[in-house]
């Protein structure tokens, strides 16, 4: 690994990210086309946490959160800190502290794939953070690694600049480029959604609406009246 700190990466539009976070996560996934989740292990420390903010990306060893020392004088109002490890760690390398100094600077949230502890200070503070694990285990600050790299986290290739969007269904990441069609794809569906709530409270039924009712045989399902299905 090149331990290297790339330094005012291009970003996108911090309110385009801002707009994407309050579609919110699972609008924007399937937007896009059901990409860029990444996945259902990364949780938020608090219920009710909800972000969007563009990527400022760590490299770190396991146990160890130099980088994100390193990496906090990178950040920018508008972003996210979302950081990765080299190998798999629960250990707790951020809390209070590191969201005090990254809230001071405009900072949206913080994503780790690793552990995260202080969570009823982070609550309290309302800073938004998901992780894998929430761990107390204490942190060294000895070994080198990037910041502003891409990363792989929960799957999904994060580029530094890239949209990352956070809610309490979990974290997904848009690629720079994608974020005008996230924009646009997601308000196309919140008002598809909007219709087909309006027609739930009246009683249509998903199977009408979406016109499955029709394609039903040619899944094999059949109708059975209970009075034969127990004979
Ligand atoms: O200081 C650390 O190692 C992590 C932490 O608890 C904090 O940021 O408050
Ligand atoms: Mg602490």
């Amino acid at each position: 690994m090149r331990t290297v700190v790339v330094t005012d990466p291009p970003r996108a539009d911090v309110g385009d990210a801002e707009k994407l976070g309050a579609f919110g996560t699972a609008t924007v996934h399937e937007a896009l086309g059901r990409v860029g989740y990444l996945g259902p292990d990364l949780r938020p420390a608090w219920p009710g946490a909800r972000t969007g903010g563009t990527a400022v990306t760590v490299l770190s060893w396991p146990g160890d959160n130099l980088m994100i020392h390193v990496a906090v004088e990178q950040c920018r109002p508008g972003d996210v800190l979302v950081v990765a490890t080299t190998s798999p760690s629960t250990d707790g390398l951020f809390g209070e502290l590191f969201a005090t100094a990254l809230a001071q600077r405009g900072v949206r949230g913080v994503v780790l794939g690793c552990g995260v502890r202080d969570v009823a200070d982070l609550r309290e503070m309302g800073f938004p953070a998901w992780s894998r694990a929430v761990s107390a285990q204490g942190t060294v600050k000895a070994t080198a690694g990037a910041v502003n790299v891409p990363i792989v986290l929960g799957g999904q290739l994060i580029h530094p600049g890239d949209v990352v969007v956070g809610d309490d269904d979990g974290v997904m990441v848009v690629p720079r480029a994608d974020v005008p069609r996230a924009l646009s794809a997601s308000q196309a569906r919140i008002d598809k959604e909007a219709a087909s709530r309006a027609a739930f409270q009246q009683g249509e039924l998903g199977l009408d609406r979406y016109g499955m009712r029709d394609k039903l045989p040619g899944f094999g399902i059949e109708y059975v009246p209970y009075e034969k299905w127990a004979e």
